[in-house]
């Protein structure tokens, strides 16, 4: 995927990974761009499970990042820490530069989020919940109104705008849901699984919204287990293992010598064994 600068909004302007890997404490005087996303010692405990193991991870500016890691590796854990969504046990995240915890009405009105399991309000319409998220967001009415009807006109829900979202399929409500994380254009956004559930029209076109905000200099990133997703859209990915980050950078860097993100991603997390081989009586003549 072309690259481009935020600030020049040339292509080729951004600096290569090696400016942005992870190092220094969260206070330290950053050194080159400010990442969109800087995580360190990032820490969540659930009873005597480490969820979330110590992350240190900065994600560039301007890319379409890609979250991967096998079933509770942490990815939703550590999105919902990194969105102020849940309170780490320890660490720090920032945001452009802006503490998630100590500074989160800076934070909230930068980012925007579909979490897991989304939660809207069910007896609104698409069409009110739009309104209503804008005037929380302190955008003027007008403007909410010239924003909502574009939205919900490019995800194709301009028909379904005042049923409610009750009523709505789940590929709908991911729309509706990534229309109210759009609306107030925010700098960093951030989706849990997007494309879960979407069909392959619907995906399309949110995939086309995702990269005309990319495009235009935001941040994306998205956890998926889908690696072909992945690999066609996301130019910087990081893997998720176990709790911990197991690898990060370039989309081509994290492949190394694979012939697929997929491989690699296997091989990564330490899954590339043939499974199913205690399972000698499933099938054939054992009945
Ligand atoms: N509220 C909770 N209470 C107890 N354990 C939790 C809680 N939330 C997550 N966990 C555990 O933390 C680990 C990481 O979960 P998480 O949902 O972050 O993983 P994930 O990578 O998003 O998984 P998946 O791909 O299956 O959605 C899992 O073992 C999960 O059981």
């Amino acid at each position: 995927m072309a690259e481009e600068s935020q600030e020049t909004g040339r292509r080729d302007a951004l600096p290569s990974y090696g400016d942005f890997r992870d190092g220094g404490a969260i206070g330290a005087r950053p050194e080159g761009p400010v990442p969109a996303v800087r995580v360190r010692g990032l820490w969540k405990q659930f009873g005597e499970q480490a969820a979330v193991a110590g992350v240190d991870l900065d994600l560039p500016a301007g890319r379409f990042i890609g979250l991967v890691g096998p079933n509770g590796a942490g990815k939703t854990t550590t999105l919902s820490m990194v969105t102020g969504l849940l309170r780490p046990d320890d660490g720090q995240v920032q945001i452009n530069g802006h503490d998630v915890w100590a500074d989160p009405v800076a934070v909230k009105s930068r980012i925007g989020v579909l979490p897991e399991g989304l939660r809207l309000f069910e007896r609104l319409s698409g069409r009110e919940l739009l309104a209503y998220t804008g005037r929380l967001r302190g955008l003027p009415g007008a403007e909410v109104d010239k924003r909502a009807a574009q939205l919900l006109d490019v995800l194709d829900l301009t028909g379904s705008q005042h049923k409610l979202v009750v009523d709505y399929s789940t590929g709908m409500r991911k729309k509706i849901g990534l229309a109210a994380a759009l609306l107030h254009n925010p700098e960093v956004l951030f989706l849990d699984e997007p494309f879960e559930g979407v069909d392959p029209v619907s995906a399309q076109v949110i995939r086309g919204v995702l990269e005309r905000f990319t495009a235009g200099g935001g941040t994306v990133v998205f956890s998926s287990h889908v690696m072909e997703l992945v690999e066609s859209l996301c130019d910087w990915v990081a893997v998720m293992a176990a709790g911990r980050i197991v690898a990060r950078g370039p989309l081509a860097e994290v492949r190394g010598d694979a012939s697929t993100l997929q491989d690699a991603f296997l091989s990564l997390v330490g899954a590339d064994r043939v499974g199913g081989q205690d399972l000698d009586w499933l099938g054939g003549d054992s009945r």
